[in-house]
């Protein structure tokens, strides 16, 4: 019975492991129309060179560690379509985000890797994502391969931009695998250089101001927000969100980060390195929202009424949690639970004197990814661009984002045609190989 729903669906199954086929479009000649994915040895379906898995390019990390652990191959397995709400995305263009570099050196590998997870209490995740030898990356712009049999939304061909689960990686290769709440369709007005520098940042800063911030396009109107790192890649898609939104905005950056913060709309700008930052922010009235990106000693003094509206729904969002760390240094359970005791300590803390402490964390999310292609259409959001690396350069991007002082995001063309890189009206500054 069940085979006869597939077929009626689907048109075919492997005739050996019953693997449910996908249907193709024919836009990438160079594979057949249908295939088994598990490749399967003794499938009567498909010919001896049909069986075996696809291959693709990939930058792999082989240990944790610094850039001599990453290696080129020309022959990972691509990921294949196992559930029916997957999607292949050919990778044009990817981000490296600071968290990638942290990955590279090992840092959340007790969360992230479930391979590590000796408690097997995420059996969300996928099996053998995670595993070295590890495909970094975490998110991507690029054009739909191939789809699932439950996938209406996304059409064969059709240019999308990806944000891919905290928990999953791998958009530093030529393919990714996704779900459909992971991806949107890309703005249109961006090439898919630009594109890529939006996903993974700009739902970080999505999800702190809308989500644990409560603002959005009715209530920021008006509203005083302080973007600590404003020159980053989250600082730079949160400020233009906020300015978007009407909102105040304060944001701390160095000197030579300015012009770019004054382009981008912000209302006040500290010089962090020559001037007091705690003395400057006195000068001026407090903050119904503080979006801090640095961490350190910056919140110990900052998340207090002295910079806060107190009962007024002022909220501290930090970016900086300890969530990671302490699970790697005390195992999974024990660091859940320090972190969980940090968190609560400074809500208490913070509610007493009527003040909200959160944590902001990158959260997937495709409608929010539909409604920022649609302020990017629109001219309200643009792409800020530090350098772009070609793909065979990725650790030289690594080492670009190690070395901080992004002003916007590092990127890495993948198979996007040179010309569409040279955009002036983005930041872009172009390295060649
Ligand atoms: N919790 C989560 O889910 C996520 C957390 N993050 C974290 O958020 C932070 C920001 O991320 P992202 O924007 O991608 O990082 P970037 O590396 O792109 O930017 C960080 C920016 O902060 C600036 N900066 C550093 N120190 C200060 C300071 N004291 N005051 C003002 N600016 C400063 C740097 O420039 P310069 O040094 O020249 O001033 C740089 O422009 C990172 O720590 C990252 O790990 C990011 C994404 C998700």
């Amino acid at each position: 019975m069940m085979t006869a729903i597939f077929k009626a669906k689907c048109g075919r199954i492997c005739g050996s492991c019953m693997t449910l086929l996908v249907k193709r479009e024919p836009i990438f000649p160079t594979f057949p129309d249908r295939y088994c994915y598990q490749g399967n040895q003794g499938c009567r379906n498909f010919s001896t060179s049909r069986r075996r898995p696809f291959i693709m390019k990939a930058w792999q990390l082989t240990e944790y560690g610094s850039n001599k652990n990453f290696r080129f191959t020309d022959n990972a397995p691509m990921p294949p379509i196992i559930y029916p709400n997957q999607i292949v995305v050919q990778v044009c263009a990817a981000s490296v985000n600071p968290l990638d570099v942290m990955m590279r050196e090992g840092y959340g590998a007790s969360i992230l890797n479930r391979q590590r997870d000796p408690t097997g209490v995420l059996p969300f995740m996928e099996p053998n994502v995670n595993e070295l030898p590890l495909v970094l990356g975490r998110d991507c712009s690029g054009i739909v391969m191939e789809t699932g049999l439950n996938v209406k939304e996304y059409k064969p061909g059709e240019e999308v931009w990806v944000a891919v689960n905290p928990y999953k990686m791998g958009t530093h290769a030529e393919f990714v695998l996704v779900t459909n709440s992971e991806i949107s369709h890309k703005p249109k007005s961006l090439t898919h250089v630009q594109a890529a520098s939006i996903p993974y940042s700009g739902l970080t800063a999505w999800a702190s101001l809308v989500t644990q911030g409560g603002l959005n396009e009715k209530t920021a109107k008006g509203k005083r927000v302080l973007v600590l790192g404003g020159s980053g890649g989250v600082g730079t898609f949160a400020v233009q969100l906020l300015k978007a939104w009407d909102a105040h905005v304060t944001t701390t950056c160095s000197r030579d980060a300015i012009p770019m913060m004054t382009s981008l709309g912000a209302d006040d700008i500290i010089n962090y390195q020559a001037q007091d930052v705690k003395e400057q922010l006195k000068r001026v009235d407090k903050f119904d929202l503080i979006l801090d990106g640095i961490g350190g000693d910056t919140e110990k003094y900052l998340f207090s009424t002295d910079y806060l509206k107190p009962w007024a729904g002022a909220k501290y969002v930090t970016l900086r949690t300890p969530l990671l760390k302490n699970a790697d240094s005390l195992g999974l359970t024990d660091g859940l639970l320090k972190s969980g005791m940090s968190l609560a300590g400074n809500a208490v803390k913070g509610l007493a004197s009527g003040i909200h402490y959160r944590w902001g964390f990158f959260t997937p999310d495709g409608m929010a990814l539909d409604k920022m292609a649609s302020l990017v259409d629109r001219g309200k959001i643009r792409p800020v661009i530090d350098r772009v690396f070609t793909f065979d350069q990725l650790p030289a991007a690594y080492e670009k984002v190690e070395q901080g002082h992004a002003r916007g995001k590092t990127v890495i063309s993948i198979a996007e045609k040179r010309t569409e890189i040279d955009d002036s009206s983005s930041f872009t500054s172009i390295i060649h190989a």
